[in-house]
């Protein structure tokens, strides 16, 4: 799904209402319905309801939907806030339609007293949408922390008030939502995690803007869905055999973090890769044997015997997990760099290795995939960056500049490919922060290249894979009490949704 810039958001708009062709008032009411229907669902008619409504397009999105939740039986109180002499058109309209109804409306302004609010009370923000242009400033902006400040529920129609849809915002008047509903794409600041404490939970629902347009539009920001995963995913066939799938190789461990290579070889097996080795040094052997009983073990002690295959006859290979950053560390990954030509996944400490020896980026073959936390991406980048829009611009940046795919993980974690789009996934969730789960994920992605898939969709997939089976053992073992190994144990649970 794309996830287009609050111009575009617009332009949209308008050529919805001239080529669909739909009236505005009519699209702000099917807009409005949708809103409207997903709060029923969601929130208890119990509590009243306070709409505070600015004077443009979102604001009659507020209006719109009090009329339509009093018409659901809720008890709705309106507050206008008139920031502005004039509202917008359909705004007015809306105003109109509602002073038919008995609805108690407050008008708001620089000399009003601020409203009562408390635990007993909904909140719904519908004072700015994606129209705005500049900071929130003057009562507003009062108002704004007043309803931050509540014990209210809150909610905000399409985004909080006071967030832009794609630049950072500097200030602190922002309403802070528990939930937002969005209209038909996300915003890309609902991607970036600075921004969770004022989008809260986010849904979206389709209000039927043009197809054909949206196809058109440029951008190089998109949110991962299953539909698009259906369209890389590729099935198997009857005749094929272990060749077909790839033999895997995972490189890594180092005196007490052995278990982080197992980890990523139990994930590349469960990925559907056709054969797996791993390479670790010698004392890891046993662990690695008898944890890992489909996998071969290669160590320091067998590498020259002529019993394994060369590095570059693996169809892909994952390194750093465990690995340590040592001199035994470094010369073995420059070592597999200088042995082979094709992409690789480069993980945990081989990343710290490069950030600790910049030079190491040039042997990166083209393609190669790296898979850093935050942490790890500000070692790679030196951090170059001041707040996460920033960070994103420098993903972007390396991604193009070295030919690779950089994948910062964390909630949506984001995906720069060498083209410079950026992929932001859908699926996981906070019990994933738990140790091992990296490894995990860069056994998927080693598993999925081993399996032919281009790198960026070996990436893509690899990492809605393990946030579906992460979403599947939270199921099974609550967020808090789940571990890396319950990821692995439900890829196949995995597998078996988006192959159905
Ligand atoms: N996507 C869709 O297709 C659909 C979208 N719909 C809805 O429309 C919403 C967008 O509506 P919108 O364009 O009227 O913008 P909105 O945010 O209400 O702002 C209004 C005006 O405020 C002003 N202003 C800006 N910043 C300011 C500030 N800091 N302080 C003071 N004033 C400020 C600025 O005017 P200016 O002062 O710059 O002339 C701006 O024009 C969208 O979020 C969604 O809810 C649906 O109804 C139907 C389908
Ligand atoms: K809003």
């Amino acid at each position: 799904m794309k996830i287009i810039n609050a111009e575009q958001t617009r332009q949209l708009d308008q050529y919805t209402i001239e080529n669909e062709p739909i009236a505005s008032i009519d699209l702000m009411e099917r807009a409005s319905l949708r809103f409207s229907e997903w709060f029923s669902n969601k929130f208890s008619s119990q509590k009243t309801i306070k709409i505070f409504a600015g004077m443009g397009n979102n604001g009659g999105d507020g209006l719109a939907v009090a009329r339509m939740l009093y018409q659901n039986r809720y008890k709705v109180e309106v507050y206008i806030i008139k920031y502005s002499d004039t509202g917008s058109i359909d705004f007015h309209k809306n105003e109109k339609r509602l002073s038919k109804l008995p609805i108690k409306i407050i008008r708001l302004d620089e000399n009003s007293k601020h409203p009562e609010l408390g635990e007993q009370d909904i909140i719904i923000d519908a004072i700015f949408g994606s129209g705005l242009n500049r900071p929130i400033r003057g009562f507003t902006a009062c108002l704004i922390q007043h309803l931050n400040d509540s014990a209210a529920l809150k909610v905000s129609i399409d985004i909080p008030s006071g967030l832009f849809c794609d630049n950072f915002n500097a200030d602190e008047n922002i309403f802070r939502a528990d939930h937002t509903l969005s209209f038909q794409f996300p915003k890309l600041s609902f991607m970036l995690p600075q921004n969770h404490v004022y989008v809260g939970e986010w849904a979206i629902k389709d209000i039927g803007l043009h197809k054909e347009k949206i196809e058109h539009l440029p951008t190089s920001f998109f949110f991962i869905d299953q539909d698009y995963i259906s369209s890389i995913l590729k099935t198997r066939k009857k005749f094929d055999h272990k060749g077909t799938y790839g033999h895997a190789l995972l490189v890594g461990g180092s005196y007490g973090k052995i278990g982080a290579v197992v980890l990523a070889t139990k994930a590349a097996l469960r990925s559907g890769a056709g054969l797996i080795s791993a390479r670790v040094p010698s004392f890891g052997y046993t662990i690695l044997q008898s944890n890992v009983p489909e996998a071969m073990c290669i160590t320091e002690q067998n590498e020259d015997e002529n019993t394994h295959p060369p590095f570059d006859s693996f169809s892909s290979i994952g390194i750093g997990p465990g690995m340590g950053t040592d001199a035994n560390a470094q010369s073995l990954f420059i070592s597999i760099l200088q042995q082979i030509n094709f992409p690789i996944v480069v993980d945990a400490d081989a990343i710290n290795l490069i950030g600790k020896y910049p030079a190491l980026m040039d042997l990166v073959p083209k393609g190669s995939i790296l898979t850093p936390h935050p942490k790890e991406f500000e070692r790679l980048t030196s951090g170059k960056y001041h707040n996460q829009y920033e960070r994103l611009e420098v993903q972007r940046e390396f991604a193009k500049e070295y030919e690779v795919t950089v994948l910062v993980k964390g909630a949506h974690s984001s995906i720069a490919l060498p083209s410079g789009e950026v992929y932001f996934n859908s699926t996981g969730n906070s019990g994933m922060a738990t140790g091992g789960s990296g490894d995990v994920l860069t056994g998927i992605i080693t598993g999925l290249l081993a399996q032919s898939y281009r790198p960026e969709y070996a990436t893509i997939l690899g990492v809605y894979l393990h946030g579906l089976a992460g979403d599947f053992a939270a199921k099974e073992k609550s967020e808090t009490a789940m571990i890396a190994s319950d990821i692995i144990n439900n890829l196949g649970e995995a597998y078996k949704t988006i192959l159905s």
